[in-house]
């Protein structure tokens, strides 16, 4: 703990304080450091007199007021960057969301999950009112529409455009209750592209008056990407080296090869909306720069997605936004998750080597098993979903969840965990934190600290409580037994459920107050099950 008196800044905010309301009487009612209730006006004091010292990473007052530095890696600028946000009173992040024509496999759940964490930290820092999280669906899509078709050609009812939101509705409620089995919180807002049309078009006829797109007179608009000089920025590539390393459509309404399309024609049956190109529909990278203008302006802080988006997805954003809006800085840091990989290869739907996150809840990996896999690995490193990292992650979580069970958290998660999220989102290193408190009994902390991660939070604890409850059945039957066993001092039904339970990959503690179970990474309910049905 820093002590506030010891801090420049706040000793001189106190000397200002006291001369104020001495000097200049009683009716200047000046608020104390604490009372300030702007987290901006604090930040500011604070920052000013601690610059970015590393012991400031984490700071706290008794009242449990926490100030921290938050650096993270911008892809833009290829560093670590302390996060100075626009403005403190809302930090605005935004993260690039799914197409919703199929279920989320494991790889998409990644970026969830990793700005979940970023989130509960933002809100834990500037507070939960000053942070606003945007997640989008796109809901307008080639490959939506192909799933309607196939509906369509086998013989479902209604119109193409009543399957293809059929589809979507019936995607969306999936990723909710799948995210939401992950512990991400729901985003402050969830666009969806077919409500921002208008918007889209709006931006669109900007870029063709500045410039920046024009029409093909057969329905398409493109961007032309020769008329913004940044472009590539982001990925650090020539347009050149893009067009070598990337699969770009040649086409003959093209200005330009790499040129891509803001809007395209649709068919009668498909989606489609009126526009001064006819009837049509957005491309995929118009949607994420009118959504996000539309809910943060022309400027906010953080923007992210895996990096498999970085292109052409978010350069074609930055191209598109601005140029569009050139007064602004669109996003200021850009956040790009590694991938979850199979065997050294993305998880993709294309290459078929996924699994969804449903899989593996109904396969009975408990939800908060999978974020915790996730946390242990640095968000910007490749990982693999590997069943022992699974197995490990329960135990774990088995055994935490024993320690803090009837447990208050602690008013604040502890500094060393806040100060190693702080440094990029080491969740890795968050997660050794969480072992040291659990090593030295720190449950109070260990409870605060973890559910700062979305660990060990209420709603996560069904799988844990359901063998927590089954578990003192088998503890009774072994007390009983051995009460009988003292009387007879035939102690082999003793004998048997204990190397049973030991089979079933439960530790066996026995003294004379009684019979604890502690369940190992090996366990297995249906073995224990068994022990009691001799
Ligand atoms: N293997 C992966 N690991 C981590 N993140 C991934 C992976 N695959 C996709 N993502 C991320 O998931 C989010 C949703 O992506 P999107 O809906 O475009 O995926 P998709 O088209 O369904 O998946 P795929 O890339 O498998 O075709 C994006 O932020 C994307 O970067
Ligand atoms: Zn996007």
């Amino acid at each position: 703990m820093i002590c506030k008196a010891h801090e420049p800044a706040v000793q001189h905010y106190y000397l200002l304080h006291y001369l104020l309301k001495y000097s200049a009487g009683w009716f200047l009612s000046f608020p104390s450091f604490e009372q300030l209730a702007k987290p901006a006006l604090r930040a500011a004091i604070l920052r000013h007199s601690l610059g970015d010292r590393p012991e400031a990473h984490a700071l706290r007052s008794d009242e449990g007021f926490v100030m921290t530095t938050i650096k993270l890696h911008n892809t833009r600028t290829r560093g670590k960057e302390v996060l100075d946000p626009i403005n403190p009173d809302d930090v605005r992040l935004y993260l690039c969301g799914p197409t919703v024509y199929d279920r989320a496999h494991l790889g998409n759940a990644r970026p969830v999950v990793v700005f979940d964490v970023l989130y509960r930290l933002l809100r834990e820092v500037y507070g939960p009112d000053h942070v606003s999280y945007a997640r989008n669906f796109t809901d307008v899509d080639d490959k939506i529409n192909a799933t309607a078709v196939a509906r369509k050609e086998a013989g479902a009812p209604g119109t193409l455009e009543e399957l293809v939101q059929e589809r979507t509705e019936e995607t969306i409620s999936w990723y909710l209750a799948d995210m939401a089995e992950l512990g991400a919180l729901e985003p402050d807002h969830m666009p969806r592209a077919t409500a921002y049309i208008p918007q889209m078009i709006a931006m669109i006829e900007e870029l063709i008056a500045k410039g920046h797109a024009y029409p093909d007179g057969a329905g398409h608009v493109l961007f032309s990407v020769k008329s913004y000089k940044n472009y590539g920025a982001l990925s650090g590539r020539s347009v050149d080296d893009m067009i070598a390393g990337a699969r770009v459509e040649v086409a003959d309404n093209k200005r330009d090869p790499m040129d891509f399309v803001l809007w395209k024609p649709s068919t009668d049956e498909l989606p489609g909306w009126d526009s001064p190109w006819g009837r049509g529909r957005p491309g995929w990278h118009i949607e994420c720069s009118a959504m996000s203008h539309e809910l943060f302006g022309d400027s906010f802080d953080i923007h992210g997605g895996g990096n498999d988006l970085m292109f052409p997805h978010h350069e074609n954003e930055i191209a598109q936004s601005c140029c569009a809006h050139p007064e602004g800085d669109f996003a200021k840091i850009w956040l790009h998750n590694e991938m979850l990989q199979v065997e050294g290869k993305k998880m993709s739907k294309s290459l078929g080597n996924f699994f969804t996150v449903r899989d593996l809840l109904e396969q009975g990996y408990p939800g908060e098993v999978i974020r915790f896999v996730f946390l242990q690995t640095h968000y910007r490193k490749p990982m693999d979903w590997t069943d022992k990292k699974a197995k490990e992650a329960e135990a774990t979580l088995r055994k935490w969840r024993a320690l803090t069970a009837g447990i208050e958290p602690a008013p604040s998660a502890a500094a060393a965990v806040i100060a190693a999220l702080s440094d990029d989102l080491n969740t890795a290193g968050g997660v050794a934190e969480l072992h040291k408190l659990a090593t030295t009994g720190d449950a109070a902390s260990l409870l605060a600290s973890a559910q700062l991660m979305g660990l060990l939070t209420e709603e996560l604890g069904a799988w844990a409580k359901d063998e927590e409850v089954d578990l003192s059945i088998y503890e009774k039957a072994l007390f009983d037994a051995r009460t009988v066993a003292m009387e007879s001092k035939d102690f082999a039904e003793v004998d048997r459920l204990k190397s049973a339970y030991l089979e079933a990959g439960v530790e066996v503690r026995m003294s004379k107050a009684g019979v604890e179970l502690v369940p190992g990474a090996g366990f297995d309910p249906a073995k224990l099950e068994a022990a009691l049905k001799p």
